[in-house]
């Protein structure tokens, strides 16, 4: 047996024993796990540092302080979360115990990304706690020196056969692939998240995909130029561009290109001072290659700021290009380093029109002091999110469902969504033994004074308000008492008059 296979089946095994499911048992390995990001910060940071020269505070803003809060949130919240949901019932169960149930699916796969290497590969890991599952880890090898820290690490604090942690790259990735999930969790670029799907089809396991794409960021001529500019120089600029939610390039009218390049300019020079290559806060591209790719789209456009760079240490300065055509070879696909194209356009309509040209993006951004320019593009285009007036903040709401649509990717997670996404939600119905008269207008022989019954309790959904319940609670009392006197042996009869009377008191009626 290789490697990967013994982990998925040591994760099934320790499923299999149910010792994930109590609540209990989840909340102190998210207790356990939170500990291992209080006590081990530093060796996190160090190995971030050296795969993305990111600060130690910058490790802890962007990646370790986002998971210690969704860590907090789910303990507070599992019990509630966790708890059988009672629904809406309808006129036919309306007698009945009508819930959903949420459950543990059995063993997830998480494949994780290099980018924010511990927010995107843990984050995944706290939803399949909580929710009751075993989960295989797969960081990626792309950050070799975290993923290393996170395989030495996590098994000293949380079920090392839960939630064994699996190195390697893409052979070792395809061979966990080959195995049975019950769910597969996968951070990354659209083209392996095809071959993620198609891997995953072959034992019909469901797969969430948190991919990414070019994501637009349209600028109205009317808003504070400063301020904005100052917020996208941050979005575009953090960990040198490679957020899957960075502003991947501008739409703006012609008439405020030179201010946008020279807002930008100047947020530049204050976030990493005139020489961002020495400053601390400013990061590197992971690899020669990411490097090489990012520096090649650079080719046929013109750079208004920055363009210095550095091969031999994988530095790119922020980078502003200006006056680009929407087939410079910077627009054919998502940057994903520090270049911020600014694309000249005639106002909102076209900046429409040319988004919804294109594969549905993980993120849109929009600039602007109306509120009628945000509705316009909230309802005239589509996107995993949307933010107005600011840029990446909504990944850090966990209230609100992060994910993409389309070529962005399918599913989300944070906060409770992370549970129901790593939940099945099992419909449970629990009827009585009783009440069968109620039953005949389903049996054979079947006749259309039985279908009119069943028309009845189907199709009726009356909103009648206090009152009028009332009211039709009254007759139905009156025609029960001479159903009773007239037909004392008519049970069916009786039983649907009972059933009317419940349903108009409770007044939460639901289609069939
Ligand atoms: N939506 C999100 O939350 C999110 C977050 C981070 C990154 N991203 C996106 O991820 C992309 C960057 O990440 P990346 O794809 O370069 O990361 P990557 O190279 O680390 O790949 C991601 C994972 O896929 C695995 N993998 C790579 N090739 C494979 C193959 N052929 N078969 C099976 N597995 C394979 C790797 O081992 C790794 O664990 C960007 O597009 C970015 O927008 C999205
Ligand atoms: C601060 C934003 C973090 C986003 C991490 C996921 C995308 O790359």
């Amino acid at each position: 047996m290789s490697r990967e296979q013994i982990a998925v089946a040591r994760a099934r095994k320790a499923f299999q024993t149910g010792r994930s499911k109590p609540l209990e048992h989840r909340i102190r390995q998210l207790k356990n796990l939170q500990r291992l990001f209080v006590e081990r910060q530093t060796e996190i940071s160090d190995a971030i540092k050296k795969d993305l020269n990111k600060s130690e505070v910058g490790t802890q803003l962007y990646e370790t302080l986002g998971l210690e809060g969704e860590i907090t949130l789910a303990i507070k919240k599992l019990k509630e979360w966790a708890a059988p949901r009672p629904v809406e019932k309808n006129l036919l169960t309306i007698s009945d115990t009508v819930y959903i149930r949420p459950e543990p699916l059995g063993v997830v796969l998480i494949i994780g990304a290099w980018n924010y290497p511990w927010a995107v590969t843990i984050q995944p890991l706290i939803g399949a706690i909580a929710a009751g599952n075993a989960a295989v880890v797969k960081p990626s090898e792309v950050c070799a020196h975290t993923a290393k820290v996170m395989e030495e690490l996590l098994p000293l604090y949380i079920d090392k056969e839960l939630y064994p942690v699996v190195t390697g790259g893409v052979p070792e990735t395809q061979e966990l692939l080959r195995q049975r999930f019950d769910h597969i969790f996968y951070t990354g670029n659209s083209t392996v998240g095809k071959l993620i799907m198609e891997a995953a089809a072959k034992h019909l396991t469901p797969v969430t995909l948190e991919l990414g794409g070019k994501s637009p960021c349209y600028i109205d001529k009317n808003c504070d130029i400063s301020v904005a500019c100052r917020r996208v120089a941050w979005g575009k600029y953090t960990n040198c561009g490679q957020t899957c939610i960075a502003p991947d390039y501008i739409l703006c009218e012609p008439s405020i290109q030179e201010r946008v390049i020279a807002e930008v300019k100047k947020s530049i020079k204050d976030f990493y001072t005139e020489n961002p290559k020495s400053c601390p806060d400013y990061g590197r591209i992971i690899n020669q290659r990411h490097f090489r790719r990012i520096m090649a789209m650079t080719e046929d456009s013109t750079i208004a700021v920055g363009g210095d760079n550095d091969e031999s240490e994988c530095y790119i300065a922020p980078t502003v290009l200006r006056d680009v055509k929407p087939e410079a070879k910077v627009m054919q696909e998502e940057i994903f380093g520090p270049l911020l194209p600014i694309l000249p356009i005639g106002g909102l309509d076209e900046a429409i029109n040319f988004i919804n040209e294109r594969e549905k993006p993980l993120a849109l951004y929009v600039f602007t002091p109306s509120d009628k320019v945000i509705k316009r593009m909230i309802d005239e285009t589509s996107s995993g999110g949307v933010l107005a007036n600011d840029c990446l903040v909504h990944y850090s709401v966990s209230s609100l469902p992060f994910g993409g649509v389309g070529n962005s990717g399918m599913g989300c997670y944070h906060g409770k969504f992370s549970f129901n996404q790593l939940s099945h939600l099992r419909s449970c119905l629990i009827k009585k033994l009783k009440m069968e008269g109620v039953n005949s207008m389903r049996y054979p022989p079947h006749t259309p004074k039985k279908l009119g019954w069943a028309r009845f309790f189907i199709l009726k959904n009356p909103d009648l308000g206090w009152l009028g319940r009332m009211a039709l609670l009254t007759i139905f009392a009156v025609v029960a008492a001479v159903v009773i006197q007239v037909s004392p042996g008519r049970q069916e009869h009786f039983s649907v008059v009972v059933l009317c009377s419940c349903n108009v008191l409770n007044s939460q009626v639901t289609s069939f």
